[in-house]
């Protein structure tokens, strides 16, 4: 068994393994590992365990059970490892031989300090794939006439793009070295302020894009939907977004088979399960945010860069009720780490008030990855319960007639009273 410093690995329960076509072995008593997270994390979290613990306990009356086993990162790993160790080796040792876990939201500052843990947890294991699926619950409140018609799931590329970090301040010698590299060696000649400009690079490259959209594709096929999106903005990007685009489509007609519609760029290919009709087209960002208010229904499964995929995660949630109810996972082909869309809020950390929808639909989406479909089910239909007694967090009482707030633990509970 594995030892480490401070992650005390519980006595009972056993790893999940991977099998050599990606399959998982998911003992009955699974060990998985969960960040707490900084801020609101402290809130969510337990209400989330005690959740699952609970969906888990009715859907197989004890045959089954989760062994929880905290491991750190964020201000809580400074408290226990010293304060620089913001993610420590062992949390990423454990996130990756533990194959599945679930993390809360941890804090990053804006402007200088410490660059985003989340960011490294998805470099550092490779989570190319941030996989965050967009639907209406009945009975919640949106700013949208017709909710039920935004139906999108999101895969946003996530080790790559101006995200990577890749980046250095203004006046700053690395920043001088390489501006005067872009002007005299590249002949780059339209930084408009060269002598107080910061500089940010921004990777993206075929193989990145390929392995996304190649699950993107796969998850259309095995899920019967109608089409893919690719959203970038080519136009101005033309050898970081631009090339994303053509990549894509390349793909698409290389390893599925997509034909050219009138001529293309739009292709279009026959679901091999079911016969129907998967369309490839694109848009461009700016266009696209609007489309999704007008005419949601047109898209569905949308692949996009890292940084677009985060303004359109934000977006769509509050199309469907806000971000305190948007579910998300980071996926490598082996090791999956579920997380809600949002951060930690801090002006409502440790007040026991928020929405712990979008962690606790995160573990959802994490019991139907290790294949416990009843305890996943039984959690969606408790928050669908849930919503409908209207007895909700502030998020959704304040925008809904004749609702009763509930703190966050007192929503868990009302999740449990329904199951
Ligand atoms: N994956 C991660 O760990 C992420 C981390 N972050 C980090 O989080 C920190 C704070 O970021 P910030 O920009 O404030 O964004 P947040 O997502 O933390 O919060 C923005 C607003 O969203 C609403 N909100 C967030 N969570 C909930 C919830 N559970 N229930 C109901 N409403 C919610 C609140 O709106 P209202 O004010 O209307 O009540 C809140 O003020 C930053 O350091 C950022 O880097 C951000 C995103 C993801
Ligand atoms: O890492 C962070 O602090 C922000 C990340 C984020 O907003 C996201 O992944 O959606
Ligand atoms: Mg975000």
């Amino acid at each position: 068994m594995t030892t480490f410093q401070h992650i005390q690995v519980p006595a009972e329960g056993q790893k999940i393994t991977v099998n050599a076509d990606m399959s998982l072995n998911v003992p009955d008593q699974p060990i998985i590992p969960f960040i707490e997270g900084d801020g609101v994390g402290r809130d969510i979290t337990p209400v989330m365990i005690k959740v699952v613990n609970a969906a888990v306990a009715k859907a197989y009356g004890g045959q089954r059970k989760i062994q929880w086993m905290e491991v750190f990162a964020g201000e809580k790993a400074t408290r226990i490892y010293g304060p620089d160790v913001w993610l420590p080796d062992e949390t990423l040792q454990a996130v990756r031989d533990y194959v599945v876990s679930i993390k809360g939201p941890l804090t990053t500052p804006v402007g200088g300090g410490i660059r985003s843990l989340n960011v490294a947890l998805r470099q550092e294991l490779d989570l190319y794939v941030c996989l965050r699926p967009v639907q209406y619950f009945k009975g919640v409140p949106s700013p949208l006439k017709e909710p039920e018609k935004t139906n999108m799931v999101i895969f946003r590329e996530n080790s790559e793009d101006i995200y990577a970090g890749i980046e250095f301040p203004a006046e700053s010698e690395k920043a001088k070295k390489l501006i005067a590299f872009l002007q005299n060696e590249l002949g780059a000649t339209k930084i408009r302020f060269p002598n107080t400009s910061g500089i940010g690079i921004k990777p993206v490259s075929r193989e990145g894009t390929e392995r996304l959209i190649r699950k993107a594709i796969q998850y259309a096929i095995d899920h019967n939907k109608p089409s893919v999106t690719i959203v970038h903005k080519g136009n101005i990007m033309k050898y970081t977004e631009g090339s994303f685009r053509d990549w894509a489509y390349a793909l698409a007609q290389k390893e599925f088979g997509a034909e050219l519609i009138d001529g293309g760029p739009w292709c279009k290919f026959a679901n091999p399960n079911t016969g129907k009709e998967i369309i490839i087209k694109d848009s461009i960002a700016d266009a696209f945010l609007q489309q999704i208010l007008l005419r949601p229904a047109e898209y569905s499964v949308v692949a996009t860069l890292n940084l677009n995929g985060d303004y359109i995660s934000d977006a769509l949630a509050a199309q469907v009720g806000g971000i305190g109810i948007a579910p998300g996972a980071n996926m490598s082909d082996s090791v999956a780490c579920f997380e809600a869309t949002h951060g930690t809020a801090p002006k409502y950390a440790g007040k026991d008030y928020v929405n712990p929808g979008s962690e606790i639909l995160s573990a959802e989406m994490m019991l139907r990855h290790m294949g416990w479909k009843e305890a996943a089910d039984l959690i969606l239909t408790s928050l669908e319960k849930a919503i409908g007694s209207k007895k909700v967090t502030y998020d959704f009482a304040r925008l809904m007639d004749g609702a009763t707030q509930v703190s966050c633990s007192g929503f868990g509970q009302v999740m449990i009273d329904q199951m």
